[in-house]
């Protein structure tokens, strides 16, 4: 059951692919947008067409989802320090509340927050793996500061991973600078708004590249150098950039929710990881890397590495 859910899980967010390699139905969206959902619709009852295949994981997905959270939802006693009993504790708590977080829309942001909590995750700790391997100069300042905040026992609090790891922060934002996994955000133009001389008329979808700004030499000299102290706060690479220039998390009322905690949830796993190992690339691996791009982006074969156990 896990492996069947995994695997439905990896397939939901890697197979929307918007470009050449999508599914037929995305693809004329690109080309004929009037075409695209009589033809979905027609593909929908085609068995072995990518569209029926993606709707048939996001339907056994959401059931699967539907399933766990009836089942909390019948525990008596469900807790309050995980997401899901947080919101159902919340559904059960005043009128108003119960009419907005009915079963339905509980399951769908479980089943959002899965989705958008989990390729992002892994794919910046896998890159940031990699590159720290590439980078051994990177790898002792790391270790160093990691040893420095004491036994390997100790565990953090909040406060410590927030002030303590100012190093990791700068290679953590490096790694998701050099490799953005979110390819692109969209916005829809509210009313008729000018911008760099372009008039967008109300309606108007608006897409932004964070890895493309990423790459850009005026904000971030040298691009394609992985240096993470050009993330000091006080370098004069970092106090000259644009604000907007690093947006791997998005912008505005609707930037990504989950970007403290997943800035929290990757320091504790890169402090837990470096504690006990370090990484070296498998001659396995591909080189250059390869990416599939998708909603997001992703490893074609994966990082392959070799784990060493640190003996000190
Ligand atoms: C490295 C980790 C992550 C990256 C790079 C990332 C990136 C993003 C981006 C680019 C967006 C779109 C923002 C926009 O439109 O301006 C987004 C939205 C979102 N993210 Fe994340 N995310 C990460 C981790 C997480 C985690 C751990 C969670 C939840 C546990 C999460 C939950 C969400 C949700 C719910 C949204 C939709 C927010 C909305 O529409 O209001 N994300 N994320």
């Amino acid at each position: 059951m896990t492996t069947d859910f995994i695997e439905k899980h990896f397939y939901a967010t890697t197979s929307l692919k918007m470009d050449l390699s999508g599914s037929v139905s995305i693809i004329l969206g690109m080309l004929v947008p009037l075409l695209q959902e009589p033809v979905r619709q027609l593909l929908l009852r085609m068995p072995g067409s990518k569209d029926r295949r993606m709707e048939e994981t996001n339907l056994a997905m959401s059931g699967l989802l539907d399933n766990i959270v009836a089942e909390r939802a019948a525990q008596a006693d469900r807790g309050e320090k995980n997401f899901l009993s947080v919101m159902l504790n919340a559904s059960e708590s005043t009128d108003a509340m119960r009419k907005l977080l009915t079963q339905d829309y509980v399951s769908a942001l479980t089943y959002e927050h899965l989705l958008a909590g989990s390729v992002t995750m892994s794919f910046t700790l896998s890159s940031l793996v990699y590159l720290v391997a590439m980078y051994p100069e990177v790898e002792e300042k790391l270790l160093k500061e990691i040893d420095a905040f004491g036994p390997k026992d100790v565990v953090p609090n909040v406060e410590d991973i927030q002030t303590k790891f100012p190093y990791m922060e700068q290679v953590l934002k490096e790694t998701m600078r050099f490799y953005t996994v979110s390819p692109l955000i969209a916005r829809e133009a509210s009313e008729d708004v000018q911008i760099g001389g372009y008039v967008l008329p109300k309606g108007t979808w608006v897409w932004l590249a964070p890895g493309v700004l990423a790459k850009d030499p005026k904000q971030f000299p040298d691009p394609d150098v992985f240096r993470p102290e050009r993330f000091d706060p006080e370098s004069e690479e970092c106090k000259r950039r644009h604000p907007y220039a690093f947006i791997p998390f998005g912008i505005g009322p609707r930037a990504c929710i989950g970007q403290k905690f997943a800035f929290q949830q990757l320091k504790l796993v890169i402090l837990h990881l470096y504690r006990h190992h370090v990484f070296r690339h498998s001659p396995n691996m591909e080189f250059p890397l390869q990416f599939q791009y998708s909603i997001l982006v992703n490893f074609k074969h994966g990082v392959k590495l070799q784990v060493i156990e640190r003996k000190t």
